[in-house]
């Protein structure tokens, strides 16, 4: 894999502003607006059955989240990623409480069995879960586990068929062949919520302009890694309301050589 365009990855995001259409959850939806824009993507968040399948076919990615499902718009997700499958659209998939509850562990391997999904974003507990492998997971956080982080996103990969991202404190991606571990970051962003889920629409902003998911995956958690350090270098003593706000000035300012200096990437596998 190559990981020395980090930095070209993120001008290409900034250059092409790629339109991404998240069906993503009550909870993080502006904040994953602001977060996009503030990247330099360009977010349109859209759920009605009526029109899901014309909006993801124009997008440049479709990231669909399960944070709080519900039937309709579990329907309106299968709608925009078939569309999204017909026009070529990468589409991301957040499992958002995965083993939670058996809705959310059904509901993401339906989608997984009846979309062809380029990337999985989650923490290891809902990758575990979406395996069928023993995670402890409460509510939506990732919950202790414990285990070879690495080693469960090359078999998740191998069993999902896709590059599966597993984020925390080290964040492993693997597309079964090749696995690459990416550190750094700052534990603040486990204290705002929608921090996991506004990566996986970043994930999709780069997908949208990189032709190898797992590249994508990379160059992605490590800008997102890299904004994150920066900001807690800023404001982080103050908390996390102010960290929130330095971490989206930050995804704004964030600059390519920053990402390839702070960028921690190693190619773990392949
Ligand atoms: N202890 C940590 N130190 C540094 N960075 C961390 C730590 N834990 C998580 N992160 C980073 O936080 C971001 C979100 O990952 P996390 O695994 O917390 O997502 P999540 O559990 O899906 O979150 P949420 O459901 O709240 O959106 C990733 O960029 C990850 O690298
Ligand atoms: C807190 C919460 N509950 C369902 S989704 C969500 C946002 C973080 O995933
Ligand atoms: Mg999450």
């Amino acid at each position: 894999m190559d990981i020395r365009q980090l930095g070209a990855n993120l001008q290409e995001v900034r250059d092409r502003k790629p339109l991404v259409h998240n069906i993503t959850n009550v909870v993080v939806t502006n904040f994953t607006a602001n977060g996009l824009l503030a990247l330099g993507a360009s977010p349109v968040m859209a759920y009605a059955r009526q029109e899901v399948a014309e909006i993801a076919g124009i997008a440049g990615a479709l990231v669909l989240n399960i944070g709080t499902l519900n039937e309709v718009e579990v329907e309106a997700m299968k709608l925009a990623g078939r569309a999204a499958n017909e026009r070529g659209v990468p589409v991301v998939l957040d499992p958002v409480g995965a083993g939670a509850s058996a809705y959310r562990t059904e509901t993401a391997r339906s989608l997984l069995d009846e979309l062809d999904i380029a990337i999985v974003r989650g923490n290891a507990a809902e990758a575990a879960n979406l395996i069928g492998r023993d995670w402890t997971i409460r509510g939506v956080d990732a919950g202790a586990g414990g285990g070879d982080v690495a080693e469960l996103a090359r078999q998740a990969a191998l069993k999902l068929g896709c590059v599966v991202a597993i984020t925390g404190e080290t964040d492993y991606v693997s597309d079964g062949r090749r696995t690459a571990a990416v550190r750094g970051g700052d534990a603040l962003l486990t204290r705002v919520t929608g921090a996991g889920c506004l990566l996986s629409s970043v994930i999709g902003a780069y997908a949208a302009v990189v032709p190898d998911p797992l590249e994508a995956a990379v160059a992605a958690l490590a800008a997102y890694s890299a904004a994150a350090e920066l900001a807690a270098a800023r404001a982080g003593k103050q908390g996390p309301g102010s960290f929130q706000i330095a971490f989206l000035d930050l995804l704004w300012s964030v600059s390519p050589s920053d990402v390839e200096r702070l960028g921690k990437v190693e190619v773990v596998e392949g």
